[in-house]
């Protein structure tokens, strides 16, 4: 599991390792990294010319250290500087340790134009979104063909993870010094990391074993051995879990099919199924695993494909099984149509599964205030977290990456996954997450971890569906108990 630590939280365990440490001691191990891994770049690609973007806080005395190596090394190191002073040093002392720095009014294009490697020091956990405005035209006239090494984290990007920023680094690369921040994982600013790459300067946190809860966490490959819900040879149908779903109706007929289609890949006790004529006659069809009508579960999904105003015949049944499943103390997954019908706290463990636009618009209506799915993206831990915390539930919010997110109290970290291919952008992907994440909570996993592990099951199965290719949501509902075996035997 990769896990990130918020900036204040960092900040607060590089203070009592320096109590220890003497002065300049972390800064010199960060620099040290630094320098490994550009050495290392430089070495693959053959190039030789390094420009540092120097900006006036630690982040920049971090990347002129670096480059201070690589110069001694006999690489050729400029470094731009721009109307600010730096926190250690001035053009002449890093030039009397072999780094030429550049101010507003010399040739910095010139230099930028001809850099193999360009190291990123503008701005880093002290940064707030967006650059100064000479920073923005560096970044402008960085040219493609460099290699662009963020340190600790792309320049301009908000630390926190929350924000946009258009004028922030794309970074192919990010040095970063002890653990994560959440600027690396969360959905507003990942984008602009590249690949991540993290430099051990010794602090307290995040070491192995220690397992004080992180402010965000992604799931990895190893997390599904960990978590999955394993049956044993003393187990039978009813104590691997039970699911109920109510889903569909006359008009959405195979929502229901490629949820209940892929909960029963996933490794379901039983699957009962509760819907109007059309879609059971369907289910009865393509799915002969499930029983039909309300019964004994251990969690629902209520919500694919349903239509909470229809009048067709079958509805109104349907609907007082979705009522009463959302006011039993069962856990209850609650997608799409299902959404119309929360209006605040409920007895159990809840996980809501809406995608931007559908949260949105449950955000208006338990706000009263008019959001809108742009709003949402601007922002999206921030909307979901109000959501989670309007709820009591953990918001599970859809995406290239998907964010689940409990709600303030619980005190559990956001999780952030980030395992599916763009293919799975498709219709009916949703229903499909919607019945994996259901099967997770039927066989007894918390609603952050089955909305986490969920997603990434369900994302590695549209990979493993049509590898680098288009992928259809029956595809992907029919690759998920291959995906879950490719997992547990890796
Ligand atoms: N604390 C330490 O001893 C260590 C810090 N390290 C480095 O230090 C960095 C943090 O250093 P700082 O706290 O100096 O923070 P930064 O280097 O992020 O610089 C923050 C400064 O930039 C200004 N600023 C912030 N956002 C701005 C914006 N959008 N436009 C213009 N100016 C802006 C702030 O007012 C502040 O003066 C880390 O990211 C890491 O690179 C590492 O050397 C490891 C050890
Ligand atoms: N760009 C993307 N890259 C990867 N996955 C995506 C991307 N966009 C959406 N997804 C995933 O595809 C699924 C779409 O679900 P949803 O929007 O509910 O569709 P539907 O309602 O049609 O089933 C979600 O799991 C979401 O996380
Ligand atoms: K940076």
């Amino acid at each position: 599991m990769l896990r990130a630590w918020s900036a204040a939280r960092v900040r607060a365990a590089e203070e009592a390792v320096m109590a220890d440490l003497p002065e300049g001691e972390l800064m010199a191990r960060a620099a040290d990294g630094l320098a490994e891994v550009c050495r290392a770049r430089l070495a693959s690609s053959g190039g030789s010319r390094v420009v540092v973007l120097a900006g006036a806080g630690n982040n920049g005395a971090d990347a002129l250290y670096a480059a201070v190596h690589l110069a001694a090394e006999g690489f050729d190191c400029v470094a731009l500087q721009g109307d600010w002073m730096l926190a250690i040093g001035d053009a002449a002392s890093w030039g009397a340790s072999g780094v030429r720095v550049l101010g507003p009014d010399d040739d910095w294009a010139g230099a930028l134009a001809s850099a193999e490697l360009v190291v990123d020091g503008v701005l880093g956990i002290g940064g707030r979104p967006g650059l100064p405005d000479l920073a923005a035209q560096w970044v402008d006239a960085i040219p493609d063909s460099a290699y662009v090494v963020a340190v600790d984290l792309p320049s301009g990007q908000d630390p926190a993870g929350r924000q946009v920023s258009d004028t922030g680094v794309f970074a192919d690369e990010t040095v970063t010094f002890g653990v994560a921040k959440p600027v690396h994982l969360l959905p507003a600013s990942e984008a602009a990391v590249g690949r991540l790459t993290l430099v051990d300067i010794g602090l307290g946190i995040g070491r192995d074993g220690d397992d004080e809860p992180a402010d965000v966490e992604r799931l990895d490959f190893a997390d599904v051995a960990r978590l999955w819900p394993v049956p044993g040879a003393g187990d039978d149908k009813y104590s691997r879990g039970v699911l109920g779903v109510v889903a569909g109706g006359e008009d959405y007929t195979g929502a229901p099919l490629l949820c209940c289609t892929a909960a029963v890949g996933a490794g379901l006790g039983m699957l009962r199924y509760v819907g109007t004529p059309t879609p059971t006659a369907l289910v009865r069809a393509e799915v002969p695993e499930a029983v039909h009508g309300e019964g004994r579960v251990q969690a629902w999904v209520v919500g694919p494909g349903l239509d909470t105003h229809s009048r067709a015949a079958g509805s109104k049944a349907q609907l007082d099984v979705a009522r009463s499943a959302l006011a039993s103390d069962l856990p209850v997954l609650v997608d799409a149509g299902g959404l119309d019908l929360v209006d605040g706290p409920r007895p159990g463990p809840t996980l809501l599964t809406p995608h931007a636009g559908e949260l949105a618009r449950l955000l208006s209506r338990l706000s009263g205030e008019e959001t809108d799915r742009e709003t949402v993206q601007a922002d999206p831990l921030g909307h979901a977290r109000q959501v989670a915390d309007r709820t009591g539930a953990t918001v599970l919010l859809k995406g290239a990456t998907t964010l689940v997110v409990p709600p303030t109290t619980a005190g559990l970290p956001v999780r952030s996954q980030n395992d599916a291919p763009p293919w799975l952008a498709t219709a009916g992907a949703g229903d499909v997450l919607a019945g994996v994440c259901g099967a997770l909570l039927a066989g007894g996993l918390s609603p952050l971890d089955a909305g986490s592990l969920g997603a990434l099951v369900h994302g590695v199965a549209a990979d493993l569906a049509n590898p680098g290719g288009p992928v259809r949501a029956l595809a992907v509902a029919h690759a998920i108990p291959g995906a879950v075996a490719h997992l547990l035997t890796r």
